[in-house]
């Protein structure tokens, strides 16, 4: 026979299932609620108990009157009764959960109670069902208490809660004697759709019941609610059970989940077609991304760049023999390693830059390790062999220790030997894309909603926020409602590379897109919703959410310092706030500054936002006590006026080496000074006068250097240090001087010491601070 649960075997035995968790936690077995399961056996002694105490609770409602005239007698008699049972019955349980649920303020109730317990178990007995019995024992019994009581022996305050009580008493009474009526109410519904947390209100309102009538039946399963409490799921299906309907739990989907929502429309994987690959060009600086990537777009990139560094992020498509390959134009500066991690995340195949006369250098290997923690294949372009220094064959031989390995020698990489400068070999690496791409069958499904990733995204002063992403998914259309990472809002416009206007966008293409309500940030996921509303709904949610987490982490950040502070000893920070004009910047400049390596000072960055510097970023600076750095960004006119007023110091930089230089400059600024001690003069001790208020003044002549007032001293007997100290006066003659120098005699005293000897030397020294490099 299959397992019993505990709450359909009370249900039969008409009686509450918490009672019988209970009895049958009495019995040794190991009870935890009423949705616990029994065996047969089990189930079987439990009704053998159970039915032994209704046994008892009807003889206990035979002796009513002798109960009534004798209570104590009879509560005495029931505890003996208890006693020779040797154990708690089901009903001694159910009379103590009556007694925790009564008030307890009157010592003599217990008397009383048991009383009118009897009572009403004699007057229910002939006409009421047993469970109902129970039921109306209850609230009958504290009724006739509480009136017993209230004429006896309770104060006014008491009569007022009794009258309460007993009000709310008949009104159970009433829903009772009303049940048939309700019957008659619309049905149940087939299958009760429930979420944890309802309350009875909730679930009346579902069941077309009264929210008294649901507390009633859980009080019947043992479970004591009232109408506003949330409940838990095993409860919810208690109640659906007794009525004896399904319950199921309603599934809510969070459209705030926009990477869920990502991850679906990724797996969808109906009508399939050919996409173009998107392809990362990465590789050590100055060995040639930027070149390779201008001579395939025939532009040329690096001539408007501040300060060397790629600082525009951006993607673009090329043509190649009828078909099309996505760029994406990855910074090549270490300080971006972050958002390059990220790059290969939306691509398909990396093309690892390196020259042929500088070979595998420190950031070549850090991007082998991304694109193999990304898994993304790595085509090796040897560049610069046009060089008269270049060595292919050495690349390849460094390469080897990565695991990239040629055709030729037994592996799969494969290798291009290319001159990004003068075009040579270009169409061979192209082609090679094309065939790894071919042979990794990249495809996507057109026809649904877009979803993608940013690229990159900006504020654009007259578009607003400006966003270039790479749709992987569907097709992105003008007007589409759309959610990016915390921001939302609807496709106003779409442009393309060459900056033309287009009307949609299918996979594997980058456009720009303006409509966003805020500036979002390179590597959020986007996703197109079906209405605005509901865009709006799940931005509006994920931007409150990153909020809340932005609090949380600042709160968090400063705790961290606290703690890092103290652990590593009087450790200074340098708090900043960045703001610049794209997130690569933000981004570039965060991670620099982060790395900076300043013994004993370190950066914490507080806030980095993309925008102009404003308000909020000054109160913020001046609450942390941070200084404020702008790249290729202004502070606006009112937030110039409060860090002027505030004091707050602004740096503001169009080249990100400066903005590094400055920092770390300020940071070695921050240490606290080193001293290193300088001997600058001695002077020999030749008479000795003892002046009784100010100790024992030393004649001598400064051989030398110079003496001076602040100076400290160290007197020297014999070649040994007797005591270090303070000067206490300096004079020539009788006059304070600030200095003697070599050749003069002076006058001195030595700060708390007296015991001074004729040839001693008192050598004289500074404390100098020595400059940190
Ligand atoms: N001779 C020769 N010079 C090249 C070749 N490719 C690039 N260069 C030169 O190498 C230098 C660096 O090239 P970039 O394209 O700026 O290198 P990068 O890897 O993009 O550098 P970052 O953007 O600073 O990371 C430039 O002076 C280029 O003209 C090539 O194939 N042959």
């Amino acid at each position: 026979m299959a397992k019993e649960r505990i709450y359909e075997l009370a249900k039969e035995l008409k009686m509450p299932s918490k009672d019988l968790v209970k009895v049958a936690n009495q019995q040794g077995m190991q009870i935890k609620s009423h949705m616990s399961s029994v065996t047969p056996e089990q189930a079987q002694k439990l009704r053998q108990v159970a039915k032994g105490n209704n046994g008892q609770s009807k003889k206990a409602g035979k002796e009513p009157v002798k109960g009534q005239q004798h209570g104590q007698k009879n509560e005495g008699h029931r505890k003996n009764q208890q006693k020779r049972d040797g154990k708690k019955t089901a009903k001694v349980q159910r009379d103590e959960h009556k007694h925790e649920q009564r008030h307890n303020n009157d010592n003599a109730k217990k008397t009383v109670q048991n009383d009118n317990h009897q009572k009403q178990g004699h007057k229910q007995h002939g006409n009421q069902q047993r469970n109902n019995q129970n039921h109306n024992g209850r609230f009958g019994g504290s009724l006739n208490n509480n009136d017993h009581n209230g004429r006896n022996r309770f104060n006014k305050k008491n009569k007022k809660r009794n009258k309460k009580h007993n009000k709310g008493n008949n009104r159970l009474r009433e829903v009772k004697q009303k049940q048939p009526t309700q019957r008659k109410d619309r049905p149940l519904p087939e299958v009760l759709e429930y979420t944890e947390g309802m309350n009875a209100q909730d679930l009346g309102k579902i069941l077309h019941r009264s929210p008294a009538e649901i507390i009633k039946k859980l009080f019947m399963l043992g479970v004591m609610i009232n109408q506003n409490q949330s409940l838990d799921k095993d409860t919810i299906e208690l109640l659906a059970t007794d009525y004896g309907i399904d319950a199921k739990e309603k599934v809510e989907v969070d459209v705030s989940d926009i990477d869920k929502m990502f991850e679906d429309e990724e797996k969808n994987t109906d009508h399939l077609v050919s996409r173009p690959p998107v392809v990362t060009v990465m590789g050590h600086v100055d060995h040639g991304k930027t070149t390779l990537l201008d001579k395939l777009r025939h532009s040329h990139i690096t001539e408007h760049e501040a300060g060397g560094i790629t600082q525009e992020i951006g993607a673009y498509q090329v043509h190649y023999k009828d078909n099309l390959i996505t760029f994406l134009d990855t910074p090549g500066h270490a300080a971006f390693t972050e958002m390059r991690a990220r790059g290969a995340n939306i691509t398909d195949i990396t093309v690892l830059v390196v020259a042929a006369d500088d070979g595998v250098m420190p950031q070549t290997v850090e991007a082998i390790h991304h694109a193999q923690a990304a898994k993304t294949p790595i085509i090796v372009a040897v560049n610069k062999i046009d060089k008269p220094g270049a060595n292919p064959e050495r690349v390849v031989e460094e390469l080897a220790k990565y695991n990239l390995i040629p055709e030729d020698w037994g592996g799969d990489t494969i290798f291009v030997n290319i001159s990004a400068k003068f075009g040579k070999n270009i169409d061979e690496l192209l082609d090679m894309i094309q065939l790894q791409a071919e042979m990794m069958e990249l495809k996507a499904n057109p026809d649904q909603n877009g979803a993608g990733s940013v690229v990159e995204a900006r504020l654009d002063q007259g578009k607003g926020s400006v966003a270039t992403v790479l749709v992987q998914q569907g097709t992105l259309h003008v007007g589409d409602p759309i959610v990016v990472g915390n921001t939302y809002g609807r496709v106003r416009t779409m442009t393309n590379e060459n900056g033309r206007r287009i009307k949609e966008a299918t996979p594997s293409t980058p456009v720009e897109i303006t409509g966003l309500n805020a500036v979002p940030e390179a590597g959020d996921r986007f996703v197109v919703f079906d209405d605005e509303k509901t865009a709006r709904a799940a931005g509006e949610k994920r931007a409150e959410h990153a909020q809340e987490e932005e609090w949380k982490r600042t709160s968090h950040v400063t705790l961290d310092n606290l703690f890092a502070t103290m652990k590593e000893g009087q450790m200074k920070t340098l708090p900043l706030i960045i703001k610049a004009d794209v997130q690569g910047s933000v981004e570039a400049l965060s991670q620099s500054l982060q790395k900076i390596k300043v013994d004993g000072v370190r950066v914490d960055i507080i806030h980095q936002a993309v925008g102009a510097i404003n308000e909020s970023d000054v109160t913020l600076a001046e609450a942390s006590n941070a200084v404020i750095i702008g790249f290729n960004v202004r502070p606006t006119p009112s937030a110039q006026s409060l860090a002027d007023s505030t004091n707050i110091d602004i740096r503001l930089h169009r080249v990100i080496y400066n903005a590094i230089d400055e920092v770390e400059k300020a940071m070695k600024g921050m240490l606290e000074p080193v001293y290193k001690e300088e001997t600058i003069g001695q002077v020999e001790v030749r008479q000795l006068y003892k002046a009784s208020k100010v100790g024992t003044i030393a004649g001598g002549m400064v051989t030398t250097g110079k003496i001076t007032r602040d100076s400290k001293v160290r007197l020297v007997r014999d070649g040994v240090v007797v005591y270090e100290g303070e000067l206490g006066s300096l004079k020539r003659f009788k006059d304070d001087v600030k200095e003697v120098k070599a050749g003069f005699e002076c006058g001195l005293t030595i700060e708390n010491y007296n015991d001074i000897k004729e040839k001693d030397v008192i050598e004289a020294y500074q404390m100098k601070e020595v400059p940190v490099k």
